[in-house]
């Protein structure tokens, strides 16, 4: 049974559409503020759009549009929403807390205990079934968040940000979990680690300002992104522009040569990405002679250390581009790099990458 969503909500400036197959796990990402929890909340039935239809199989959540209005409850809609905190009821212990759901749609006493105990052990917390929430710590108060939230054996399983309130001993352990428990499952979680898409998603979906800019299986999105913001979570530099012979035409008219895909055949005029890592990027102080085409001025707009290396992030030209290169700190030193100086990087072709955006 397939997902569908339309929704429209104007106080948030939200409008998107999206699908997920059966047994499917989808990743949101997205700067703050881009509409992530503003989806799951509209999906859970704790936030009612001006606009738009949702439907799990032949299961109607909502229909606003027309003259049918119908809005279903959110216990009635099959899904469960998994909070960045556990959110586990005080006053029960582990086991009661998973418990809790079965009971509540009718399962006797002992067969909800049975459903707790399954789940529990799935998300590898069945010793800690006796303990209050208080006694829990925060790593293991989540998994018991994700039993309860799978005993209630719902068709779509919500995720906002599991990880976040995690620190980082305890997030691998729930990533690993997840990971067993999310596969063959329709699930749609929202996070800001690449991590939790490459592990848990099969595909991306990218928003921005309340609309989805970008989607695809994971690893497309995440090795060729078409969006900045994507880029940025790869770690990647993104100059765009129209596509030409030998690169790309920047707006500002100049040419960036790349490797085009070769099973891509480009028309001229088409808007086209060229995506490089910061490795491939030099830093020099003056005008490069004889150099690659790929030489532009840029002013250095912050240093940071990155692994054994310093990443010097720069502004380049009037369309005020973010990008970045990774340079020793030898080199760093020897340049007399600071924040607001000129330079220029010098990208080599052969490491930039240009495919359609
Ligand atoms: N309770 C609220 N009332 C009114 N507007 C809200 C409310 N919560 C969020 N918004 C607005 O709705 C838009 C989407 O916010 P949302 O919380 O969905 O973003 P997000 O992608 O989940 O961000 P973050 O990564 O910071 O959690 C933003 O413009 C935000 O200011």
């Amino acid at each position: 049974m397939s997902f569908e969503l339309q929704a429209t909500l104007r106080a948030r400036n939200f409008d998107m559409s999206l699908s997920l197959a059966d047994g499917q796990t989808v990743a949101i990402l997205g700067p703050n503020g881009a509409g992530k929890s503003t989806l799951l909340g509209v999906i859970a039935g704790l936030l009612r759009p001006d606009a738009g239809s949702a439907r799990i199989g032949g299961k109607q959540l909502f229909t606003l549009d027309g003259g049918t209005h119908l809005w279903s409850p959110p216990h009635l809609r099959g899904t469960a929403l998994l909070a960045q905190e556990a959110l586990l009821f005080p006053h029960l212990n582990a086991l009661d807390n998973v418990a809790f759901g079965p009971r509540s749609a009718g399962a006797s006493k002992a067969a909800a205990r049975e459903t707790a105990q399954h789940w529990l052990a799935e998300v590898d917390a069945l010793p800690l079934a006796d303990r209050k929430p208080t006694q829990l710590s925060g790593g293991q108060a989540q998994r018991v968040a994700v039993a309860r939230a799978l005993a209630a054996e719902p068709e779509l399983l919500l995720l906002d940000e599991p990880m976040a309130a995690l620190d980082i001993h305890a997030a691998p352990l729930l990533r690993r979990v997840l990971k067993r428990v999310l596969t063959g499952r329709k699930a749609i979680i929202v996070t800001h680690d690449i991590l939790d898409a490459y592990m848990l998603a099969d595909r991306v979906i990218v928003v921005e300002k309340g609309r989805i800019v970008e989607e695809g299986p994971t690893r497309e999105v995440l090795e060729r992104p078409r969006s900045h913001f994507a880029a940025g979570l790869s770690g990647l530099n993104l100059v765009t522009g129209t596509v030409a012979p030998e690169g790309i035409t920047t707006p500002d008219g100049r040419l960036f040569a790349g490797q085009h895909d070769p099973e891509w055949s480009p028309v001229p005029g088409q808007a086209g990405v060229a995506a490089f890592p910061p490795s491939s990027v030099s830093v020099f102080l003056g005008d490069v002679h004889g150099s690659p085409r790929n030489s532009f001025p840029v002013t250095v707009t912050d240093l940071e250390p990155h692994g054994d290396q310093i990443r010097v992030r720069a502004h380049a030209g009037q369309s005020a581009q973010s990008l970045s290169a990774d340079i020793t700190p030898a080199a760093s030193a020897d340049l007399g790099l600071v924040p607001g100086l000129e330079v220029r990087f010098v990208v080599k072709s052969a490491l930039v990458s240009v495919y359609p955006a």
